[in-house]
């Protein structure tokens, strides 16, 4: 079983290039099974999640090649609209294969993705979309099964909850129907706008992007074309979060601060010096002193839930006590009881988390549950006294590409190892 061994670093510097965003990526790489023609996605980053949306492809009949960060998919006729659970249980994000497949075959076969460590996460709102735009929908041995006569229809659909990947698969549905489809209470998240652009240069007929309210006038067909992913806001943030921690100077480059307001200002209320151009974002904590900061999750343009985790960390460290609000999934604390056994004060009670900062963190043996708490537990051990062990980084190399060469780029001692329980 691989493990990242972290060792107490000292204050990070240098420059880190960001890779492009696997949240975009990966809805991306689902919607080119809209398009019969060729595809090119450049600025891929190289994980886990998209060599399993690959193998997806792959298994649809698509002829897919990656080289570097550039993915080209090929799909003039589809072989199979089954979406098997082998693949599926491994990435929950498979589920964005539905609403293209859907609305290209006509009939899709998913299987459901499941519960996992964040939360319950249902996909109720992709399967009624779905049926509102005319598909007959069945859950049945584990697998939704999706049918529609002909295309799908526009029409409007208001969405009870913000979801992010349930607008994505319904906007993608929704370029290939039979008129015009509204959706309210859209997601306003920056990879639904990158989706929508990417859709939009394939000839897609897509107003709203950004916005809660979408608009998608159905074409009858795409065509191919060539698209650049944004780049990962979360991973952006998780450099950023380590460079504070750390008391270093850091600057993330191939960035967009654009994507990352909430976040910045968070980090400068916590006492950081922040610089930013076009395209890079600098962070200097050094001889500064760090205040833990109150957060609260919440759909963007607010503060996401995927940074929470790292600044559940940087609260544990920082001086001063103050409470993270996590509102999105009911239970993506898991990262708590491992920060406390590293000798962190954080009490938890509901869904919040009370944290009494100043901690001096000591290295352990933790175990990563999810992808961002695997982060935060990287971050913990650069400044844990001695030596941290992270153990389950699958769930981080499903996300964060390269990490411990791009940490060791800025002095971080930190080293992939392979060893049994
Ligand atoms: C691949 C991808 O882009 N993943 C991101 C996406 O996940 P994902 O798209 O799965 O998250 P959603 O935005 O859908 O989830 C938001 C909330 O809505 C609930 N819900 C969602 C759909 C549904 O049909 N029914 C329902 O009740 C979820 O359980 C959750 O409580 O957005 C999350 C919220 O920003 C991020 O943490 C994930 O990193
Ligand atoms: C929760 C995440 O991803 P996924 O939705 O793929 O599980 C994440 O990126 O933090």
């Amino acid at each position: 079983m691989q493990k990242l061994e972290v060792l107490s670093s000292g204050p990070l510097a240098g420059d880190v290039r960001i890779s492009g965003a696997k949240n975009a990526a990966l809805p991306i790489l689902f919607a080119s099974l809209l398009c019969p023609e060729p595809v090119t996605i450049r600025n891929v980053p190289r994980l886990q999640d998209i060599a399993t949306t690959i193998k997806l492809l792959n298994g649809f009949g698509a002829d897919v090649e990656h080289h570097d960060d550039v993915v080209t998919v090929n799909l003039p006729t589809i072989a199979s609209h089954v979406a098997p659970y082998e693949l599926v249980r491994t990435m929950r994000a498979s589920i964005l294969a539905l609403g293209p497949m859907l609305a290209r075959q006509g009939e899709a076969k998913v299987s459901l993705p499941g519960g996992c460590a964040i939360g319950a996460r249902p996909v109720n709102l992709h399967l009624h979309g779905l049926e509102q735009m005319g598909a007959d929908i069945s859950v049945t041995e584990g697998y939704i099964n999706a049918k529609v006569d002909g295309r799908l229809k526009g029409t409007t659909i208001v969405m009870d909850m913000v979801s992010v990947t349930g607008t994505e698969n319904l906007m993608a549905a929704a370029v290939l129907a039979e008129g015009t489809t509204i959706i309210e209470n859209a997601a306003r998240e920056p990879e639904v706008v990158d989706l929508a652009l990417f859709l939009n240069a394939l000839g897609a007929k897509i107003s709203g992007a950004g916005t809660d309210h979408l608009v998608i006038e159905g074409v009858e067909a795409l065509h191919g074309g060539e698209y650049q992913v944004q780049p990962d806001r979360i991973e952006t943030g998780t450099f950023l979060v380590a460079a504070a921690v750390t008391g270093g100077k850091v600057r993330c480059t191939h960035t967009d601060p654009r994507l990352l307001e909430a976040v910045l200002a968070k980090l400068k209320e916590a006492g950081a010096a922040i610089d930013f151009g076009d395209d890079w974002i600098e962070i200097d904590q050094r001889d500064r002193p760090l205040t833990s900061v109150d957060i609260t999750t919440a759909p963007y343009p607010a503060f996401p839930t995927d940074m929470q985790a790292q600044f559940t960390v940087l609260n544990a460290v920082a001086e001063g006590a103050a409470t993270i609000t996590e509102n999105i999934f009911e239970n993506r604390f898991m990262h708590v009881p491992e920060l406390q056994r590293m000798g962190a004060s954080i009490e938890l009670k509901g869904n919040t988390a009370f944290c009494k900062g100043s901690a001096e963190l000591s290295g352990a043996t933790v175990m990563a549950t999810d992808l961002r708490a695997s982060a935060c537990l990287v971050i913990a051990g650069l400044v844990a006294a001695g030596k941290t062990k992270v153990d389950r980084i699958y769930h981080l190399d499903r996300g964060y590409e390269h990490i411990e060469d791009k940490l060791q780029g800025l002095g971080a001692t930190v080293r992939r190892i392979n060893e049994s329980m």
